[in-house]
């Protein structure tokens, strides 16, 4: 089978990411999610190894001297990383293979693997991304400040992508998704 082109989505903090994602997996069960590693704790519902592998300070940082990242970034005060081996595996196998990371960690792809897709997830508006991210009720109003300052960088960085979705209808994102992915391939 062949190799297949490795798709990034990117975007703000709120923006829905995670939401289009689950939509995707739930209507296309072939494409394939990269669980990343993080040194954030867990919150309420989320179980090790589905949403992450939560790992403390020392295991992370073994991760990184051991080469065992595709990429990683620190995040609002916490550190996210993409485990390498999985990624390769699934690409040499020709799974669609989509990893959801921050803006840091997709410019890391680009510079590794030049191939890569970067979609970046764009909300309809600044307000309706605020919205949305208080909204969600997951973080307090400090962590949300950091995640709306790291979120204006985002934006500003949407350039460097291949290409922008906006996040309007989680229906149609996904849509827009899968026919980019197909089209990767092809
Ligand atoms: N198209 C949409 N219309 C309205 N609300 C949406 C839409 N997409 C996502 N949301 C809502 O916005 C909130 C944030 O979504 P989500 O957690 O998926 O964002 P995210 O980009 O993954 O965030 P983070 O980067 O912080 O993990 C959730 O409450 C979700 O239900
Ligand atoms: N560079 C990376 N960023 C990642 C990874 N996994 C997730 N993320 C991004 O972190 C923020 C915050 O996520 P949250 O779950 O705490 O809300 C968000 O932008 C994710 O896309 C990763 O492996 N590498």
């Amino acid at each position: 089978m062949p190799q297949t082109r490795l798709t990034v989505l990117s975007g703000p903090s709120g923006v829905g990411k995670s939401t289009v994602v689950a939509e995707l997996r739930r209507a296309h069960p072939e494409v394939w999610l990269s669980v990343s590693v993080t040194t954030r704790k867990p919150r309420p519902g989320e179980t090790h190894g589905v949403e992450y592998f939560f790992a403390d300070d020392a295991e992370f940082d073994r991760l990184i001297e051991s080469g065992e990242l595709l990429e990683w970034a620190e995040f609002a005060g916490n550190r996210y990383g993409t485990p390498r081996a999985a990624v390769l595996d699934r690409l040499a196998a020709g799974t669609p293979t989509l990893l959801e990371i921050d803006l840091q960690g997709a410019r890391q792809v680009r510079a590794s693997m030049a191939e890569a897709l970067l979609v970046f997830l764009a909300p309809p508006s600044w307000e309706e991304l605020e919205r949305r991210l208080r909204g969600r009720g997951t973080e307090p109003p400090d962590v949300i400040a950091r995640r709306l300052e790291a979120g204006l960088i985002e934006m500003a960085a949407e350039k460097e992508f291949d290409l922008t979705l906006v996040n309007t209808s989680v229906q149609d994102v996904c849509q827009a998704l899968i026919a980019l992915m197909a089209e990767a391939d092809n």
